[in-house]
Order: structure tokens, then sequence, then C-alpha cells
């Protein structure tokens, strides 16, 4: 097990890219694999959790060249093979709800597992929605967790599906429903948590020649279609710039966050104004973020706050930036409220509850509700765990850079999604150390 250990840094100062989208990649990998022709997807992320969508793309039969630069994937029309093996998804919800839907379009019978957190992250919804459309897909055991077995078949119809839990369902469906027997229509019922991750959904199904017809009521219509070979570029990733620039705000300095574009449908754009309205100044210009950030005051002893101030935000749209804003609460002046997280429980650790119990080991004052977190700035140095959560580690990474001495234990866990996280902070001068 890797230690990441962190020392206090003083201002930083710094041009450094956005990683590529994690969400983006998942999603061209899929859709250039169900493309007709030959795709060239340029700058794609490579970390753990894509690499587990690309690897089961070629177990489905799809040819994926590797470059320096991109890759080249010879798209299959949708004509897939059965997997010789049970598919391991590691650690990706992405790739296992997405292939839940796309593996039915495979003769035969397919499996999906991964490691022992994937193994908790709930499939019951999709699964019921995916019967109504003909498709028999089942968890191996009676808690409609994963393993998940998925028969060849997909009728299309008529479904609906919960929105609370996680909105990966929907898009799952929606990227595969062009290759149903029969157009489909879902019906997205009760809340709608995420919903930025179905706009890129569809965003990227357009670019890659497939529309989706939206009807008021929550409602998707998907004729059958076929999606076109593309030459696509992944742009920047939101929830992983997040760090760097709550960075920047926490220490004070500049850093210019390249590669973000100030049109994406990433809902995590949203740090953007969270950062703002915590004190920190932000210029936005069409690919790239600048940060600036005031200098904390000195201070030897006791808790350490930044010169942020609290914020009361509601991070229902954009659940992964959860572990950055209560990393920032926990250094800011005054009392922070996170609302809207409930579904942030059901990711690769229940992050309301993990987030709490880490923050109260660097002293922060925390209290978790059921949907919200309530914080109030303050922390000093200690020793953590990241529960085997990449956003666990790059969060309390942040506030380990302000009051110094903190040591993360299972640190590894960066690379399911920003494989050069330390050589990044460290070329913007954040003093880390993997030991
Ligand atoms: O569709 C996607 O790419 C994602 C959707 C979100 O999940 P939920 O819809 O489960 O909140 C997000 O947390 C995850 O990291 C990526
Ligand atoms: C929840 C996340 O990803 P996934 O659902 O793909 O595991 C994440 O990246 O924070």
């Amino acid at each position: 097990m890797v230690e990441l250990k962190v020392e206090k840094a003083s201002e930083i100062k710094g041009a450094v890219k956005a990683p590529p989208s994690k969400s983006y990649t998942h999603r061209a990998l899929l859709l250039a694999c169900l493309a007709r022709g030959q795709s060239r997807l340029r700058d794609p992320l490579y970390s753990a959790d894509t690499l587990a969508t690309l690897k089961a793309c070629q177990a489905l039969g799809c040819d994926i060249e590797l470059e320096d630069e991109g890759c080249t994937v010879q798209g299959t029309a949708g004509e897939l093979k059965t997997p010789e093996n049970v598919l391991n998804l590691e650690n990706s919800g992405t790739t296992l709800r997405f292939l839940t839907t796309m593996t039915s379009l495979a003769p035969g019978c397919s499996v999906l597992t991964g490691d022992n957190s994937l193994r908790t992250r709930p499939m019951q919804d999709l699964l019921d929605s995916l019967q109504k459309l003909g498709v028999a897909a089942y968890s191996t055991r009676s808690n409609g967790l994963p393993p998940v077995v998925v028969k060849s078949g997909f009728s299309g119809g008529k479904s609906d599906i919960k929105g609370s839990v996680s909105s990966q369902y929907i898009s799952s469906i929606l990227l595969s429903a062009p290759y149903a027997q029969n157009p489909v229509d879902l019906q997205v019922v009760g809340a709608f948590k995420s919903r930025p991750y179905v706009e890129m959904t569809l965003d990227i199904m357009d670019k890659f020649g497939v529309q989706c017809r939206q009807e008021p009521g929550n409602k998707f219509h998907l004729d059958q279609q076929t999606y076109q070979a593309r030459d696509y570029t992944i742009e920047g990733d939101y929830s992983s710039a997040s760090y760097l620039m709550s960075a920047a705000a926490i220490l004070g300095g500049e850093v210019t966050v390249l590669n973000l574009f100030k049109d994406s449908q990433q809902g995590d754009k949203l740090i953007l104004d969270i950062l703002e309205k915590m004190g920190a100044s932000i210029k936005a210009r069409e690919d790239q973020v600048t940060v600036k950030g005031d200098s904390p005051e000195s201070k030897t002893t006791g808790k350490i706050t930044s010169p942020l101030t609290s914020i009361d935000v509601n991070l229902e749209n954009s659940p992964d930036l959860l572990p950055t804003v209560a990393a920032l609460a926990a250094v800011a002046q005054g009392t922070s409220h996170i609302v809207g997280v409930e579904h942030a429980r059901y990711k690769e650790t229940d992050r309301v509850h993990t987030m709490a119990l880490e923050l109260s080991k660097l002293g922060v004052d925390v209290t978790e509700e059921r949907d919200s977190l309530t914080i109030t700035g303050g922390a000093h140095g200690g020793v953590v765990e990241s529960h085997t959560d990449h956003r666990l580690v790059m969060s309390l990474t942040l506030v380990g850079l302000l009051t110094g001495e903190v040591r993360i234990n299972g640190a590894e866990a960066y690379q399911v999604s920003f494989p050069n996280f330390p050589q990044v902070m460290e070329d913007l001068g954040c003093p880390i150390k993997i030991i």
C-alpha cells in the first residue's frame, strides 16, 4: 500500500493541462466501438477506470490500437462477440453500468464484476428497467449487486427508471438503445440527480451521429440508428481540475488550468462558482481557467484556516465535487453546508461518511446527515485513510497542503482517474511525496 506524505506548501504558480475527461473517454470508447467505420480518439484519458472500459470493448470483439496521442478504434457497427471470460471492470462504476446494457447486444451471456468496492454499487433499478425492455439481466446475488449476468437480446419498447440513485443507469440505456430491435421510450421517474452526465451522453451520441428526442416529463425517445465513426478529441476534466484550482484558492498564488472549455456540458464546471463564492478570483476563457487566491496568514499552532470563506451549496448535479468541496470547507473560515449529496453515498465509498470520518481525524468539526455535511473550517495534520477511493486521496491532499504533516494511506487510488496527480501537483510547487 502506498502512502502519500503532504507537507505545508507556500504560494503556488504555474500553468498545467487538465487531464482528459474520464466521463467523455468512457463514452467515446463505447460509441467508437459501436460505430460503423474506424474512429480516431484524440487525447483520451488512460487511467485505471477508462482502461477497464477499453479492455471490456476489446473483450467484446473491438479492435483498438493505442498510440501516443490517442487510439484508433475499428467500429463493430454493433456486431459484438461473446466475451471469452468474465468482465472484470475493477473499480469503475461507469463501466459497470454502461456495459450492462451494451452486453445485451453481444451473443451468449456476459458476466460483469469488479473489485470489492464495485461489488457494492447498486444495480437493481437498472436491471428492473432493462427487464421491461426485454433484456434478461440479473444480479447473481439476492441483493441487486454485482456480479451481474446479461443474456443476449434487447427488444426495446417502453420503460421507466428511478433517477435518484445514479444517472449512469439512464446513460447506459440511452447509449445502447439505438441498437435495440425496436424504438426505446424511457421515462425518468422521481428526482433526477446528476443530470448533466445525461446531457454529456446525449451530446456525444449526437457527435457520433445519433439523435435522441427529449420530451417533457423527463422522457427520452430513440429510434433505431447506427453510430458513425468519428475523429473525436476528448476535452479536459473539471472534476480532476477541481483539485488543481482548489490548491491555488487555498494556498494563494495563481494557477492556469488549460484544456477546460467554457461551453462544456460537464456539471462539475460548478467548481468555478464555488471557488469564486468562497473568495478566489476566477477568470474563465474559451479553453482555460485561471484561479488566483490570497496567501494564508501564517500560524504555527492550533487549527489552521485559509482566507476562503464558508459556502452553502447543493451538489445534486455534481456529486463528484463532494470530496473537493468538503476539503475546501475544512479549511475555510466559518461553517459550510453541503446539501443534495445522498447519492454520493453510492460511489467508490459512501463519501458522505468517509469524508466526515477522515476530516474529523484532522480536527475538523463535521456533522453528517443522510443528504448533507455541515463543516466548520479549521484543521491540523494527521494520518488519514483513502478507503481506496481516488477522490478522497486527492481532496485530503488539499487539506495537508495548508496544515502540513498529513499522511494518506492507500494513496495509489488516485490512478483510477488522475494517473499523474502527484507529478502535476509537484509541478505546481506542492510538496507531496509518494512513500
Ligand atoms: O456518467 C458518468 O460519467 C458519471 C456519472 C456520475 O455518477 P452518478 O450518475 O451515479 O451520480 C459520476 O459520479 C461519475 O463519476 C461519472
Ligand atoms: C463515482 C465515480 O466514478 P464511477 O461511478 O465511474 O466509479 C468517480 O469518478 O468519482
